[in-house]
């Protein structure tokens, strides 16, 4: 696998910097803090950090608005501090990539600040602005009715032109207009190229298919009668130009750095319109992440994102296949996640943490599934001690996304007492908060995220004294341990675990998940049968005798138990084994 590039087979592990790391006692983490732990990371057995946006903002949407791409936000520390970053990284064999967040920018970047300034101004263009509609009893109406993805309108009016501007997210974050070339060219310079000069290695690249709207500036067809905003994604997804933009992205900027790229992608859940953006040669993004499985219970992201939709475990596998597309038949690469900062903890979503020997061996099952998946492994901070979503017993106050906090403004403006409580029951399973509280470095005070006395900007959780990285580091047992084994696996088995075939077993079976894994770049016969008892119970295993005859070895248990019968392993509750015949 000499001839692959690198990205394929690293671990990526994303750092939400606000909580990772507090080195000044302010309560906000930062970059002296995420260097101090660099070491952590590297006997973890990362290969990239990704760290999410430490620009210039007035973190209305923790970063993802920015004020000035080429200064650091003053909390997190200094431009210098990333030089150190990158340099202490590089020593140690780690690649760092930035998140690079160009579909919109803060209203307080200067160029929105000169685009709303006057209809003649030059860089008017540089966002979309539209002349208002009226209704018929002449009463001011924005120029469409589409719905945010933070809820309400995609439109804000602007007293001083008295013109509309789009944003997609929150009004705090209006959108560039990427049909304006030096628009473009100005992302390119003043963005991607000012970090790359300075050593950065990539970029995460924010909601990299929505840069191309529709130009036809359509109402989108009334879906929710009861809200006058309606879910448009087809205006802005996967634009008529998107690809001819990304493609020249890679071209003048990715390309001549060798820059590793991974798109988020969202609202695409058909894979051969995905193919497109990662086929190596398109030349547009590397890779990308596609939302459908780590989105599962939660309602339409532009409609009632936060009504909790249990799911079976057979969708969960079926989404699993429709994923693991890598099949030898084309240069197409995808990507391996369960979480990330926009979603809620895994071991709560996707396993079973309801008592600590459950989360323990439930936590272990889900990395065994990470680290047999095809594509580009990615962490997520906290993922590998197994933190766990906020305790159900704290109040709405605590919640500080304004996602979160904007779906519960409106159902509260609802006025539906039905509303408000589903919504309430939602956010506790699924908002972005979850992932967002404070990393969990030990027992000490505030759980060593930032010193005693500090009041860090979220809460500790309560449970910190129990799930900690000084408690697991040197726990054989412990889901830490077992992260740094089965990601050194993962490199040990690579052309099966990272770039093998992937054939789903038992689909229909709703508490044991097993495939297999074939050697398609190899051509070898080498075989790897992967099989996950996903409940409570004592379950029989996928029949791996009939797959991989007596030459069948056990690789790894998740709870080293080795008992077979009849070939089938007798898989205890929470129990994943992978089999070889190698
Ligand atoms: O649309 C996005 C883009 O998210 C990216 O873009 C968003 C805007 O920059 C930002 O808030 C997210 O943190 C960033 O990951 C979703 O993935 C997001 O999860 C949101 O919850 C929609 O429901």
């Amino acid at each position: 696998f000499t001839n692959e590039p690198y990205w394929k087979d690293a671990t990526f592990y994303q750092v939400y910097p606000a909580s990772f790391k507090d080195s000044n006692g302010d309560g906000w983490g930062d970059l002296p803090g995420l260097i101090s732990e660099l070491d952590y990371l590297s006997d973890l057995g990362v290969d990239v950090i990704w760290v999410s946006p430490i620009f210039d903002s007035p973190q209305k949407d923790m970063g993802y608005d920015v004020r000035d791409y080429q200064k650091i936000y003053a909390p997190y520390g200094s431009i210098e501090d990333v030089d150190i970053l990158l340099r202490e990284s590089h020593n140690r064999g780690m690649k760092v990539i930035l998140d690079l967040v160009v579909n919109h920018t803060s209203q307080e970047h200067e160029w929105f600040q000169e685009s709303r300034s006057s209809k003649d101004n030059p860089k008017r263009d540089w966002y979309i602005w539209k002349p208002p509609r009226y209704d018929a009893e002449g009463t001011r109406i924005p120029p469409t009715n589409w719905r945010s993805y933070f809820a309400g309108p995609t439109w804000t009016f602007d007293e001083h032109t008295r013109e509309y501007y789009l944003h997609l997210y929150a009004s705090d974050q209006p959108d560039l207009n990427w049909d304006n070339a030096s628009c473009r060219r100005a992302i390119y310079d003043n963005t991607m190229r000012f970090w790359l000069d300075r050593g950065v290695d990539g970029f995460r690249i924010d909601t990299v298919n929505k840069y191309s709207k529709r130009q036809d500036f359509v109402d989108a067809p009334v879906t929710d009668p009861s809200s006058p905003h309606q879910s448009a994604p087809e205006m802005w997804c996967n634009g008529p130009r998107i690809h001819e933009f990304i493609h020249e992205m890679n071209r003048d900027v990715l390309a001549p750095y060798e820059a590793v790229s991974v798109g988020e992608l969202s609202n695409t859940p058909d894979p051969r319109q995905v193919r497109p953006y990662v086929s190596a040669r398109a030349q547009e993004l590397d890779m990308v992440f596609e939302f459908s499985l780590i989105r599962l219970g939660t309602g339409n992201i532009l409609g009632p994102k936060y009504i909790y939709q249990p799911f079976p475990l057979s969708k969960m596998k079926a989404l699993t296949q429709k994923w693991q597309f890598v099949d030898g038949t084309d240069d197409a690469w995808t990507t391996v996640f369960v979480e990330n900062h926009d979603n809620a903890r895994a071991v709560c979503r996707f396993g079973d943490s309801s008592t600590p020997e459950l989360w323990n061996k439930s936590a272990k099952t889900i990395a065994l599934w990470q680290v047999t998946l095809t594509g580009t492994l990615f962490l997520y901070q906290g993922q590998e001690i197994g933190m766990t979503n906020m305790p159900s017993s704290w109040g709405i106050e605590e919640y500080k996304d304004v996602e979160s906090t904007g779906f519960y403004e409106e159902a509260v403006q609802s006025g539906d007492p039905e509303l408000i409580k589903k919504t309430l029951h939602g956010l506790g399973h699924l908002a972005r908060d979850h992932s967002r509280i404070p990393f969990q470095w030990d027992a000490s005070p505030n759980a060593g995220f930032t010193r005693e006395g500090a009041t860090p900007w979220m809460r500790v959780h309560d449970e910190y004294k129990s799930i900690n990285v000084a408690r697991q580091r040197d726990d054989p047992d412990s889901i830490l341990s077992f992260y740094k084994k089965a990601l050194t696996l993962r490199k040990q088995h690579r052309d099966l675990f990272v770039f093998g075939s992937f054939t789903l077993l038992d689909p229909e079976d709703e508490s044991v998940f097993s495939y297999v894994k074939r050697d398609i770049k190899g051509h070898t016969d080498k075989i790897a049968v992967v099989t996950l008892n996903m409940s409570g119970e004592q379950q029989m295993g996928t029949d791996v005798a009939s797959i991989l005859g007596s030459e069948a070895r056990l690789v790894v248990s998740t709870q080293d138990g080795s008992k077979l019968v009849d070939g089938r392993p007798v898989l205890k509750p929470w129990e994943g084994r992978v089999y070889v015949n190698y």
